[in-house]
């Protein structure tokens, strides 16, 4: 796979339309999960400049929360208004509340947390995903979930942000979808099965309706989980893939091209291929996951 970034339109699986697609390769994980954080602080800012709120989904994994620990350490931390900025959960495991193996623990220790402490970020910006200490059953959780994200669901009946706003038409309509926020960045770690959040091949979570997902019988551990769903994440303006590592390769290159026997892949293979943003979807990896 050649490090030049690819901007061909990607289009979206089922053969809808979608927006560029990028790949960016990193000469190593510490240098990825540095990138990533000055990029992720500075699209923040990008969008800052003209819209609020700014709606994030964040990612667990190891480079997702790598990605969260740099972006802590980060000067441009402080040129960012978290008083409107809103976080979510791609997915969580379904672990009671401040279990370490949370992707909602992980953040907060590497970010979050921080955030609200020291930089204006408003505790109930900060949108967990329901664990067993609230609710009864992955289902539940995700039930709660899809609620609390139609509470914030923009309105697409009404025109898109003016066209000063970066890579939009003034007046264009916002496309009608899932009854979840504009997610300005949606971050996606991926496994090297190939799944992204907790939607993993063969699983029949793959193919859920609505926003949100209870997933049972994760091949990772732990097996019960809280997936956003295709649906929900390709809502997103900007989806953005992070991987690192030798053992990703495969799979990343089935999803950004073709198997080897020259097939495209089939999301029920590589979920990762279904992480398509409407605007702009990003690969953003190391060189050892892009080496195939
Ligand atoms: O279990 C999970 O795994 C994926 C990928 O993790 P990684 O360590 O292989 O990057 C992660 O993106 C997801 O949020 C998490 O729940």
């Amino acid at each position: 796979m050649s490090g030049a970034p690819g901007t061909a339109p990607a289009p979206g699986p089922g053969g809808g339309a979608a927006g560029e697609r990028l790949v960016v390769v990193h000469p190593d994980p510490g240098v990825l999960a540095e990138a990533a954080a000055a990029r992720l602080l500075t699209r923040i800012l990008d969008v800052q400049s003209v819209r609020s709120p700014v709606h994030v989904v964040l990612t667990g994994g190891t480079v997702g929360i790598r990605t969260l620990a740099r972006a802590a350490a980060s000067p441009l931390v402080a040129a960012v208004d978290w008083s409107g900025v809103h976080l979510w959960w791609g997915d969580e495991r379904f672990l009671p509340d401040g279990d370490p193996d949370r992707n909602e623990t992980q953040a907060r220790e590497a970010l979050v947390d921080a955030l609200i402490a020291g930089h204006g970020l408003p505790a109930e910006n900060v949108h967990a995903m329901p664990g067993p200490s609230s609710v009864g059953s992955p289902e539940e959780g995700a039930e709660a979930y899809a609620a609390e994200l139609a509470r914030f669901a923009v309105d697409r009946g009404v025109p898109a942000p003016a066209a000063s706003e970066p890579g939009r038409d003034a007046g264009a309509q916002e496309p009608a979808g899932p009854a979840v926020p504009a997610f300005d960045v949606l971050l996606l770690g991926m496994g090297p099965d190939g799944h992204v959040a907790s939607l993993f091949p063969g699983h029949e979570g793959l193919g859920a309706t609505g926003v949100t997902v209870g997933v049972h019988g994760s091949p990772k551990p732990p097996p019960e989980r809280v997936s956003l769903t295709f649906d929900a994440i390709r809502a997103a303006r900007e989806v953005w893939v992070v991987a690192a590592g030798a053992e990703k390769a495969d799979r990343a290159a089935a999803a950004l091209g073709t198997t080897t026997d020259g097939v495209p892949a089939a999301v029920t293979d590589v979920p990762a291929a279904g992480a398509v943003g409407r605007g702009r979807t990003l690969w953003l990896l190391d060189a050892a996951a892009a080496s195939r």
